[in-house]
Parts: C-alpha cells; sequence; structure tokens
C-alpha cells in the first residue's frame, strides 16, 4: 500500500490538473514498490505516466547501445563516519540524510527533502567518497556516470544519452553521482564546433531540475570557477571539502594506528606535521606503503624505522633536487611538502 503522503499527493495533482506534480509522484511510488521488490507494480505504475505528455517524446534508438555503458552502480560501503570531515559539512550531510529519511513528514506539510548537491574541492579530499557515504546513509545504490559513454560526437547524441540515463534513474531510489561535472562543457571538440555543448548543459540542468526528490544528485568539480551562476543555483547543498587541516591529519593517523592495532613510531601530530600539504588521498598512499613494507618485513616489530624510512622516500617524491626539479620546471606543479 502506497504511503498516505504520496496518496495525498496523487490526489492534489488530481484535483489540480498538475501532470508534473502526478507523474513525479506517480515516479516515487514505483520507486517505493521496486524497493519493495514488488516489481511488477512498479512496472505497471510507470507504464502510466509514460504516455503522459511530458514523457511521450521518444527515444531515437542508438544501435546496439547498453543502458550499462551510461553508468556505473556501485553498492556503497564507506559510510559518513568513515571520512574526517569539517563540521558543517558533517552537519549538512546529516541534515540532507534526515530529511530524506523523513519525507513523509515533510511531504505531509507540502514540503520536499533536499536532494540536489555540488561538492567542491581540491582533488583527493572526499568528494566521490563523500557521494558514496551519501549513499550508504540511504541505503541506496550509487551511480556514477560514465562520460565516455554519454558523450557522443553526432548532433544530438550526447543529449539523447542523457536523456535515457535520466528516465532511468528517476525510476528507483538511487543517488546519482556526476564526478568532474565541469567535464561536461569542455569534452570533444566536435560537440563545441556545433555548438551543441550549451544545448547540452542546458538539457543537463532541465532534468537535474526535473529529478523527482527521491532521486539525489550529487555533482563534483575541482575547478569551482568553471561553473557559471546558473548552475550554482541549481544546487540546494553546496560544501567545500578542503584539504586536510593539521588536526584533520592528526586524526587520520590516530584512526589508522587503531586499524593496524600498532603506534607508528612518531606521535600522530608529528607525522601530521611532516606530511602538511598532502591530500587526504596522498596521506592514505602514505600509510599503504608503510603497511605494505611493514607486513614484508615481519616478523619486525617496531614500525618507527620504516616509517622514518618512507618519510624520506617521500620527500624525495615531493621535493625532488634542485636538478630534478629545473627538468619539471614546465610540469604539473608539484605539492611542496615539509618532512624535515
Ligand atoms: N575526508 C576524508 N576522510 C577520510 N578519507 C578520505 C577523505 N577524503 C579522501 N579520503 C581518502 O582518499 C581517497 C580518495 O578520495 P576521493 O576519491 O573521494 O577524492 P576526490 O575529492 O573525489 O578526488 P578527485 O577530485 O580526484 O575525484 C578516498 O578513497 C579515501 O580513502
Amino acid at each position: 500500500m502506497a504511503r498516505s503522503d504520496l496518496l495525498l499527493s496523487l490526489v492534489r495533482a488530481g484535483a489540480m490538473g498538475d501532470q508534473i506534480l502526478f507523474r513525479k509522484t506517480v515516479e516515487a511510488m514505483a520507486a517505493e514498490e521496486r524497493a519493495k521488490q514488488h516489481h511488477v507494480l512498479a512496472d505497471r505504475l510507470l507504464e502510466n505516466v509514460r504516455s503522459l505528455p511530458n514523457n511521450t517524446q521518444a527515444l531515437h534508438p542508438v544501435v546496439g547501445e547498453q543502458l550499462q555503458s551510461l553508468f556505473y552502480e556501485i553498492v556503497p560501503r564507506r559510510s559518513l563516519q568513515d571520512l574526517i570531515l569539517p563540521e558543517a559539512v558533517l552537519t549538512a550531510c546529516q541534515e540532507l540524510l534526515e530529511e530524506q529519511h523523513r519525507m513523509d513528514l515533510l511531504r505531509s506539510y507540502n514540503l520536499e527533502p533536499r536532494h540536489r548537491v555540488l561538492l567542491v574541492g581540491p582533488p583527493g579530499n572526499g568528494k566521490t567518497a563523500l557521494a558514496e557515504a551519501l549513499a550508504e546513509g540511504l541505503t541506496i545504490p550509487l551511480i556514477q556516470v560514465r562520460y565516455e559513454g554519454i558523450i557522443g560526437s553526432y548532433l544530438g547524441e550526447t543529449s539523447q544519452r542523457l536523456k535515457r540515463l535520466f528516465d532511468y534513474v528517476r525510476t528507483r531510489r538511487c543517488l546519482l553521482f556526476f564526478d568532474e561535472f565541469d567535464a561536461l562543457g569542455k569534452e570533444r571538440g566536435d560537440i563545441h564546433e556545433t555548438g551543441e555543448i550549451k544545448r547540452v548543459v542546458s538539457s543537463l540542468l532541465m532534468q537535474i531540475d526535473d529529478l523527482p526528490s527521491h532521486v539525489v544528485v550529487v555533482t563534483a568539480t575541482n575547478h569551482p570557477e568553471l561553473l557559471d551562476r546558473a548552475v550554482w543555483r541549481r544546487f540546494q547543498i553546496r560544501l567545500t571539502l578542503p584539504a586536510p587541516s593539521p588536526k584533520a591529519l592528526e586524526e587520520w593517523f590516530r584512526r589508522f594506528e587503531a586499524r593496524i592495532g600498532k603506534p607508528l613510531g612518531f606521535a600522530p601530530r608529528i607525522l601530521a606535521e611532516k606530511l602538511k600539504g598532502l591530500s587526504f588521498a596522498e596521506v592514505e598512499e602514505f600509510c599503504m606503503d608503510v603497511q605494505r613494507r611493514y607486513v614484508l618485513s615481519l616478523p619486525q616489530e617496531d614500525l618507527k624505522p620504516i616509517v622514518a624510512e618512507r618519510l624520506k622516500q617521500w620527500k624525495l617524491r615531493y621535493n625532488p633536487p634542485a636538478a630534478e626539479q629545473g627538468a619539471k620546471k614546465d610540469g604539473k606543479k608539484k605539492t611542496s611538502v615539509n618532512l624535515s
């Protein structure tokens, strides 16, 4: 039996002749039924909305193309507790989860939960991991968009594939994740030349606007400066995931020691100081390096010499000798790390 808030919304849509509300409500009901494994009922509900004006635009069949080439479906494993997040980010995420969990109550007051999130921040500091943790908190799959499957060079192809993707996701409870969201604006020469990129981006934004609130859409970018105001405006929750502060790094090392059940031989505060400037992803790599060397040097018990030796190696990696630095002058800028 559908929930009372959805039934009320359906009646309201009928009374007002509001086809968009009607379609969104039926899609929410179908998503609920699918979650209960009532696939036949979910499909039959959707058959009814497919004939509505908004949905009649037939898709041009893209020959030999599978829906699966448009996204990866991931079962989330990481939770919010696994991440080290600024307080404000954690609070915003908990609020989002609460609104999604208690959407019946919100709907009974004619309110919808927020469901459009924009994550910004330098690479390797948890944008993808946070999208996964949100999906885990909602016990829904993470649908990660595959740009190589979405972006086509023929006129209309990209918009058509995006429409297929959105038609699929809107019928189930899921978290739709666009990593490197800005990439859509600067892909393949061909779509630029035809001026199609503008049409693609505006159709994408319209599709995002039109998503029912049971689909959480999370977009991530390392280049917020490339997004225009129209894009920013779409997202009800905008969060910055910064590079780790010294306190966050200390916490990282504390958790790592607890996980491996051994002290690293240096105080977390000292390690945080020495590795200041690295991203979470790089610190994780450092710790994995230490752990690998430790396992291979067993039965040696003490981690301190291994950590000290790895610190030296990482120092060379991030602060290479002057001659090498000269050779790299034109290359990518490297993080400068203390490691003294
Ligand atoms: N805030 C964090 N707390 C704990 N671990 C983190 C955090 N951020 C990143 N990590 C670790 O670093 C790894 C890489 O992070 P992630 O892929 O989420 O970064 P990203 O911001 O999405 O990077 P990119 O912009 O390159 O896609 C994660 O798998 C996780 O193990």
